[in-house]
């Protein structure tokens, strides 16, 4: 008989996924079906959305082999029936208070700072690099974890150093980039560009360093489709398109400039973006969505 998820007391609330502990040494982590657009959180929830990022997680847990987090598989006995397939019991641990990010790619945050000082984190990159450009190798940027709402801000790696120590910091950035690098290698293997990622990562009371949190997903990542990669302009997010596309189009309503919040989607754009999460993870995994725990089978 599985508990239900009201006897698991709730540690943490984030944009699209809940924290609860089990006990002492476990903790219960629940991916929803928000998604979230232009820094708000849509009204309208992607159906089946939080089975899909957990299934993705699993799936590179499983397939890069990285010492991490889990404690159980998706099936197991401690998770609740209503949240079953999208959420995963994890070992608690001491979290590294690092964003710990890796970039394949120039975009977003990095681009910006690119351009205001040919850096990113503090790392010289080539000149003339454009909106999208593939990078000389993969760089570790990370970043202080913001408050809910806010942005990370990107920081040196020396500041990095500086607040966990150099040994730590060093561990962080070969873990970071590793993971990052044969993850993105797979995905590109079946046209799927992971242009950047953020993990995180904590440690043991034996001081064993386990990646945590959910990983390589659209929501931790920038997920590009490789066919339609050109560098000199704004990538296509694979995932999220649809949705900003209606969101700045005609038919919405919506001025993305004002304070006024999102309206309600669509039953068409919910249908389509709900299918490119299942095709970004049926590509990248090798797998059938459709063996997946959970759901309303
Ligand atoms: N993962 C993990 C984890 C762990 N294994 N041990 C201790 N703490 C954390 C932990 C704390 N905050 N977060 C971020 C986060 C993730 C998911 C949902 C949320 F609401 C918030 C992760």
């Amino acid at each position: 008989m599985r508990p239900q998820l009201s006897e698991y007391p709730p540690i943490y609330s984030g944009k699209v996924r809940e924290l609860y502990a089990i006990d002492a040494q476990h903790m219960l982590l629940v991916a929803s079906d928000r998604i979230s657009a232009y820094d708000h959180i849509l009204t309208t929830p992607i159906p089946d959305k939080g089975r899909i990022l957990t299934a993705m997680s699993v799936f590179f847990f499983d397939e890069l082999r990285v010492p991490n987090h889990l404690a159980g598989g998706p099936d197991d006995d401690r998770i609740p029936a209503e949240v079953l397939g999208r959420a995963l019991v994890v070992k608690r641990l001491e979290m590294a208070p690092v964003e710990c990010v890796a970039r394949g790619y120039l975009a977003g945050s990095g681009l910006a700072e690119y351009r205001a000082t040919g850096t990113v984190c503090g790392i010289p990159l080539p000149a003339g690099l454009v909106d999208g450009s593939r990078l000389p190798q993969p760089i570790f940027t990370p970043a202080t974890k913001a408050a809910l709402g806010e942005h990370d801000e990107n920081v040196s790696y020396e500041q990095i150093a500086a607040t966990v120590g150099a040994g730590l910091a060093a561990r962080l950035r070969e873990a970071t980039l590793d993971v990052y690098s044969r993850g993105a290698e797979i995905a590109a293997a079946r046209g799927i560009l992971l242009a950047d990622t953020k993990f995180e990562f904590g440690t043991t009371p034996s001081g064993d360093l386990l990646l945590a949190d959910e990983v390589l997903t659209p929501d931790s990542s920038r997920y590009w489709d490789a066919a339609d990669y050109e560098p000199g302009r704004t990538q296509p997010s694979f995932d999220k398109q649809i949705v900003r596309n209606w969101l700045t189009g005609p038919e919405s309503g919506w001025d993305r400039t004002s304070d006024t919040p999102p309206p309600p989607l669509p039953a068409e754009v919910v249908d389509r973006t709900r299918a490119r999460y299942i095709e970004a993870y049926e590509r990248v995994s090798g797998l059938s969505f459709a063996d997946w725990p959970g759901g309303s089978a």
